[in-house]
Order: structure tokens, then C-alpha cells, then sequence
């Protein structure tokens, strides 16, 4: 197998608690591995670890014990942070500067200069749906365009690996739509993702990958279609099944003694559907 995009091994992280000389355990013993290619959530409840853990990858953060590591290179050394892109939970952007000259300050912080970042930055306020207003002060932006200019801001060097800290927070229902088709075609070119968010029914359409994490600890982790199958369960679904169809099918699981029909209902689309059929 190639070299992994991310492996965090026996990742512990405490910080001073407010009772003098105790510790907090912010992160207990976490080991993940993301290969290149794949689309990693991490999901847990608030203050459950997720954000610490990400910036302990990313060499923000020192770990207490434990190693983290961005394609072989320990995140404590800086060219590990080559190949990534970051957003932040709550990203800090100039206000008085455009969308086009904060890409320009994110590229000559990366070390970009010349056309090779003036391409770059129309490149990406094309992919963010941001050409025409790239030349407007972040100030009159609205949430849903801050959060794509800060995904255009992670994408500047042409990261192999975006860690994404709550990428659609705040974001209408539309917005959000956008940024996951952002990272779904991000995906498709073969970046890896490292995620997390707590708008589950999003983490299930982007990631092939998830892991739990609560209180410090991960509780689960693994392909996402193993982890929400339902071994024991079939699901068939009919298009203009009639009245007597169905009656027959019911008389045929009857009839076997072993299975047992537990719903014959109509689908229902998500209500995010619903609302962005009707606001299309
Ligand atoms: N710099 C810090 N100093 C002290 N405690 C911290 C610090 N950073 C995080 N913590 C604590 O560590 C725990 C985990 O925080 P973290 O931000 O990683 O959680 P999270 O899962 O990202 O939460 P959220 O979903 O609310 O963003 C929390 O109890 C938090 O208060």
C-alpha cells in the first residue's frame, strides 16, 4: 500500500485544567490513518476532541504523546506543511482586503509570486464561484462566500491534503450544497480530505471514511458503508408497485416463516432536498 496522507499514532493532548495542577485530557489515545484519495470525517460532540486533533496534525499544537505525521514527514517539522491546506473553525480574514488580494496574501505566504499566482487565484475564484466578486472587500461578503473564499485561501499552494475544520459551518442550506460539491470534486481529483462537521446527513454524501470521537477517545472508525449497513436487513424498492403486487409479496415473505417484511412505505427525500427543490 502507498505511503499514507495522514497517520496519527497513540495521539494524546492535555492541556492545564483550571484546577491548579490538574491536566484536561483533550485527546486520549487517538490513532488514525487516511490514505491518499480519501474523504475522512471526523465526528463527535462539542469539545470532544476533533479540533485539537487537527491542529496537533497540522503542528500547531505539540502533542503530549503520541506522533502525527502528513506523507511520512513528522507534522512538527515545517515542510511538512507543504502539501496542506487549512481552514480553520472560525477563519480570521482582513476585511478591508478583496477576495482577490486575500489569495494574493495566502500565495506569497505560501512563497507563490508572478503569474504563476495571479493564474492560480483566478483558477480558484472560478472553482468558488468568486470571479465576479473578487474584487469586492471581504467586508460585504456574505457567511457562504467567506467560507469559499476560505476554502480558495486552503487551495492556493495545490495542496495533496485540505483539512477542513467545520467547513459549512453557518452556511445556508445552498451554500453547503456548493462547498460539498467543491470537496466532492476536489475528491474526484484526488485530494485527500480530512473533515469534520456536525451536520452528519453531509459527512455521509462526502466521506468514504468516518471515525466517532468522544470525550477525547475514538470510539469508532472504518469505511462508512460498512459502518451504517444493516447486515440483517434487504431493502427493495419498487417503482408503480400496484395494491395487489404488494399484497403478493406480503403473502410470500408469510409464506417463508423466516423473514419478515418491517416496512412497506413510501421513500421519503431528505428535507435538504425538499428545500433546495423548492428554492432552486
Ligand atoms: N488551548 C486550549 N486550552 C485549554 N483547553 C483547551 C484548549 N483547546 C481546546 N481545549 C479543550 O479541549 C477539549 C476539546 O476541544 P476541541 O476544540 O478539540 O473540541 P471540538 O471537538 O473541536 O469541539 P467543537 O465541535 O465545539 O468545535 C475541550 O474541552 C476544550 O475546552
Amino acid at each position: 500500500m502507498s505511503q499514507p496522507a495522514v497517520e496519527i499514532k497513540d495521539l494524546v493532548k492535555e492541556f492545564p485544567a483550571a484546577i491548579r495542577k490538574t491536566r484536561h485530557r483533550a485527546v486520549d489515545q487517538v490513532s488514525l490513518t487516511i490514505q491518499p484519495g480519501q474523504v475522512y470525517g471526523l465526528i463527535g460532540p462539542n469539545g470532544s476532541g476533533k479540533s485539537t486533533t487537527m491542529k496537533a496534525l497540522l503542528g500547531l499544537l505539540a502533542p503530549t504523546e503520541g506522533t502525527c505525521e502528513i506523507f511520512g514527514k513528522n507534522s512538527l517539522k515545517t515542510d511538512s506543511r507543504k502539501d496542506v491546506g487549512y481552514l480553520p473553525e472560525n477563519p480570521y480574514f482582513y476585511k478591508h482586503l478583496s477576495g482577490r488580494e486575500t489569495l494574493k496574501f495566502y500565495g506569497k505566504l505560501c512563497g507563490m509570486k508572478g503569474k504563476q499566482l495571479t493564474d492560480r487565484i483566478e483558477e480558484l475564484l472560478e472553482l468558488t464561484s468568486l470571479t465576479e466578486a473578487g474584487g469586492r472587500r471581504l467586508a460585504g461578503y456574505s457567511k457562504g462566500m467567506l467560507q469559499r473564499i476560505g476554502l480558495a485561501q486552503a487551495l492556493i499552494q495545490s495542496p495533496r491534503l485540505l483539512i477542513l475544520d467545520e467547513p459549512t459551518a453557518g452556511v445556508d442550506p445552498l451554500g453547503s450544497r456548493q462547498i460539498r460539491d467543491l470537496i466532492l470534486d476536489l475528491k474526484s481529483n484526488g485530494i485527500t480530505v480530512f473533515l469534520c462537521s456536525h451536520l452528519l446527513e453531509q459527512v455521509q454524501e462526502i466521506c468514504d471514511t468516518i471515525g466517532i470521537i468522544h470525550q477525547g477517545k475514538m470510539l469508532k472508525q472504518g469505511p462508512l458503508e460498512k459502518l451504517v449497513a444493516l447486515e440483517d436487513q434487504t431493502e427493495i424498492m419498487l417503482q408503480n408497485a400496484s395494491p395487489e403486487l404488494l399484497e403478493q409479496i406480503k403473502q410470500l415473505v408469510a409464506a417463508d416463516g423466516k423473514g419478515e417484511l418491517l416496512s412497506a412505505t413510501h421513500p421519503r427525500t431528505s428535507l435538504e432536498k425538499l428545500f433546495l427543490e423548492e428554492t432552486k
